[in-house]
Formats: C-alpha cells, structure tokens, sequence
C-alpha cells in the first residue's frame, strides 16, 4: 500500500488519532496556530509572513540547525534553489511532503521527491528559518548589496572555534516539537539543494533553553538555571523594532528590512567541573537563584536585578556575574532576542560529556549588539570558565517570504 504523510494526515482521525483531530482544525484556518497547543506538538504555522518563522516564534523544543556552502557561482541556480526551497519549507511546515508526489505515490523508477521519515507525522510546530553569510555575497558577485554589519564576527578572547563546524554561506534552523520532522525538514532541503550547495556543518538541539513569548514557562539550561527571563519577547513589539529587525533605513535595509542577523555559538560546557562547584558559588556565577531564577538581590523570577545592594563581601550580585556583565543597563541598553537549544554530542575523550548550549541570537545590527556584549562576557564573566566556545557563524536573515514569492527575492530579483 501507498501512503504519504500528506495522505495520512488528510485521511482524518482514525489514523492519525489526536493529530487527525489536529488537521481538520489547521485545515480550516491554517493561520491560527494555537500557541497553547504547542506543547502537543500539533500545530501548523503559517511559513509566509511580513517575517520569517521561527525568530519570534514560540521556542519549539528541538532543533536541527544546518550551514551550508554554495557550490555553485550562477546567481540562476541560487535563484532555482530559493525557489526549491521555500515550496518545499512551505510544504513540510504545513504537514505536507517535501515535493508535490509525495514519498511513495511517485514512479518506481525514480527517487522519491520526500525521503518518507515524516509519513503520518503531524506538523509538529515546524517552522524553517534561512539565512545569507558573507560568503554568499562575496560567491556571487553580490559585495555591493552585503551590509556591513554581516562582516564576520571577530576572534573573541578564549575562542577555541572548530573551522570545520562554524560559519557557512547559507543556513537552515529548523525547530520542531518532534526532532523527526526536524532532521526530515533538514534532510529534504540538504537533497532538493544538491548541485548549488553542500552541509557545511549542522548541530542538533533539544530542550529550548529560552522561552521567546510570555506565554512559555521559563527552561533550564545544563547548568540547570532558569534561562530566557530576561529575553526579548513576542510581545514585545517596540523592543523587536528597536532590538530584533532591521529597518528599512539600516544598512542593507532596501532587501534586508522585516529581517534580522542571526548569531550562532556553539558552547561547550564543562559539565564535570560545575557539578563540583557548591550551589552559592554557581548562583555567584550566574547572579540568579538556581531554584526560582530570581536576582541575587531578592524579589522573584521577573524583579529586576538590584547591582547596587551590598553583600557580606561587596555587591550581593558579584561584579563577574553573568546576568550582571550582559544586563542592558552595564552595556548601553543593548539587548537580544536567544533561542537558544541544549546539546549533548555524546562524550568526549575523557568520558565527560560532549555537551552545552547552542546559543542562538536575533539581532538589528550584530556588530552593535552581540559584538560589544560578546567582548565583554570573555574578558570579565565569571561564568566563562566552565565555557568553551566551539563553533561561531553570522547569517543575515531576509523578511518572510510574501504570496508566490521565494524567501530572499528582494536581493535575487
Ligand atoms: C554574548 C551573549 C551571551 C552569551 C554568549 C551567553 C551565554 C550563556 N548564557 C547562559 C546563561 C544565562 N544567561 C542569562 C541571561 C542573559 N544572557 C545574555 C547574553 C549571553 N549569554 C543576556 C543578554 C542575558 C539577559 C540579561 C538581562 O537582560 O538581564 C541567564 C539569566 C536568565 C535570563 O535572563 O535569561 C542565564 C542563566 C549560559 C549558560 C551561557 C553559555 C553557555
Ligand atoms: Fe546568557
């Protein structure tokens, strides 16, 4: 019997079960995806849109993240790509296959235009976010139209950057509720762009580490604090403007505006050597509480840090402590929208885990933001010595993709 995932799902409830029930609401208003339905990994969200998915979407709770390397120069071919890619991101968002066969209704003689992993699967929250890095404007003659702000990020004091797993010409951060429909949405976008691109690098994720949108409790990272209170949020539609997307009169801003910068960083933590640490020195490192995630200064999760109030032994919040040394009032106002994800790659030679966060941030201008930050954290963050940083990359991330157009057509076009 021939089934595809499409065919599954539009089959109804019977075979699908809670997901069946799923569609025939997604069906009708596609649009609505039910923030409170998150966590049941059902919903479709909309992939069109004045900006992309999955920067101030809900946090989803796993990650496949790849980078790829043009291997092409044509700008016809890129364009091809764009076009390839975002029917296809449109499809597997919406809960359909990647190609409009489908896994196994296609000719016995040919591969399949879906790999199949994700047949009877629901959209599980997917969205599909892309992004240009420097080398794909150097790569196809287009340096004129590249912002100076997706200059490559420097070499930060303590960087100890794989070159094999960091930067990239293009990227795809793909967040699901399921890791299957994630690796699947990767996986698909990797095949249709053989010929004009090649995996450069990728790096799975699980348990968001950042909650985007008030409607999301707070998660913990592998250090086991609470980690996303003081990020930028949904909701918060002026500090998105200010913070997150480039306007239209920032550099870049005639194809670039609606969109944003995405920094990525792999960091290793040094899981063995904090577990030795007793609890009051991990929450000196951090400056909040491990149990409620509240400043050091008192109050609760959501009270803002007091840096001023003194302790037995200087400011009750160390001056090295993180939450302190990132905080927009010790950095100019700057603040950062992180969705970041935990990671564990197995272990490593010493039998200690290979594992850390992968730290993803939205930015309006990354050499004003994440730079000076950055900069600041490795030279006087206390936390920083249970870190290794193992991975970096810049991408530009063009605005949502309109009705009938591709994702990245007002550079291409
Ligand atoms: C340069 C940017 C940042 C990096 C790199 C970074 C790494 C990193 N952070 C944690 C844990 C926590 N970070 C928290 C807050 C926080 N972190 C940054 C920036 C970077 N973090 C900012 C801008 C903020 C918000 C500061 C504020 O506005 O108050 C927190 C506290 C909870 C929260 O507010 O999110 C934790 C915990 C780790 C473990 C880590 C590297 C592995
Ligand atoms: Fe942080």
């Amino acid at each position: 019997m021939k089934v595809s995932r499409r065919g599954l799902l539009g089959g109804g409830a019977a075979v699908a079960g809670v997901g069946g029930a799923f569609v025939a609401g997604r069906t009708s208003s596609p649009a609505t995806a039910d923030v409170a339905n998150v966590g049941g990994g059902q919903p479709a969200f909309p992939f069109r849109g004045t900006h992309q998915a999955g920067v101030v979407t809900p946090a989803q709770e796993r990650l496949h993240f790849a980078a790829f390397d043009l291997t092409t120069d044509s700008r016809d071919d890129v364009v091809a790509l764009l076009q390839a890619w975002t029917d296809a991101a449109e499809r597997m968002t919406q809960g359909e296959g990647a190609g409009p066969v489908g896994p196994t209704e296609g000719a016995a003689n040919l591969p399949p235009d879906d790999t199949g992993e994700a047949i009877g699967l629901p959209p599980s929250g997917l969205t599909i976010t892309f992004g240009f890095g420097p080398g794909f404007f150097e790569r196809l003659g287009l340096d004129d139209r590249k912002p100076a702000a997706l200059a490559d990020l420097p070499h930060f004091p303590g960087d100890t950057l794989d070159p094999a797993r960091s930067g990239g010409d293009l990227c795809v951060q793909a967040c699901a509720q399921d890791p299957q429909v994630a690796v699947h949405a990767v996986r698909n976008l990797a095949r249709i762009g053989f010929g004009a691109v090649a995996v450069r690098w990728s790096q799975l994720g699980f348990g968001r580490t950042s909650s985007t949108s008030t409607t999301q409790s707070t998660p913990r990272n592998l250090f086991g604090f609470k980690d996303g209170t003081a990020n930028v949020k949904a909701e918060e539609d002026a500090a998105l403007e200010e913070h997150v997307w480039v306007q239209p009169g920032d550099d870049g801003g005639d194809w670039l505006a609606g969109g944003s910068y995405l920094v990525a960083r792999r960091i290793n933590m040094t899981i063995e050597v904090w577990d030795r640490q007793p609890l009051e020195d991990q929450e000196g490192f951090v400056g909040r509480t491990k149990a409620g995630g509240a400043p050091l200064s008192g109050g609760q999760e959501s009270t803002e840090p007091d840096f001023t109030m003194p302790g037995s032994d200087g400011p009750v919040i160390p001056e090295d402590a993180h939450v302190r040394v990132v905080h927009p009032s010790e950095n100019d106002g700057i603040r950062m929208l992180r969705p970041g994800y935990n990671f564990v790659d197995g272990s490593n030679a010493l039998g200690g885990l290979d594992a850390g966060l992968f730290f993803i941030a939205f930015v309006r201008d990354p050499g004003k933001q994440f730079v000076p930050v950055m900069n600041r954290m490795a030279t006087t963050d206390a936390l920083v010595e249970y870190l290794r940083f193992t991975s970096s990359a810049l991408f530009a991330v063009p605005p949502g993709a309109g009705p009938g157009e591709y994702v990245g057509q007002a550079l291409l076009a």
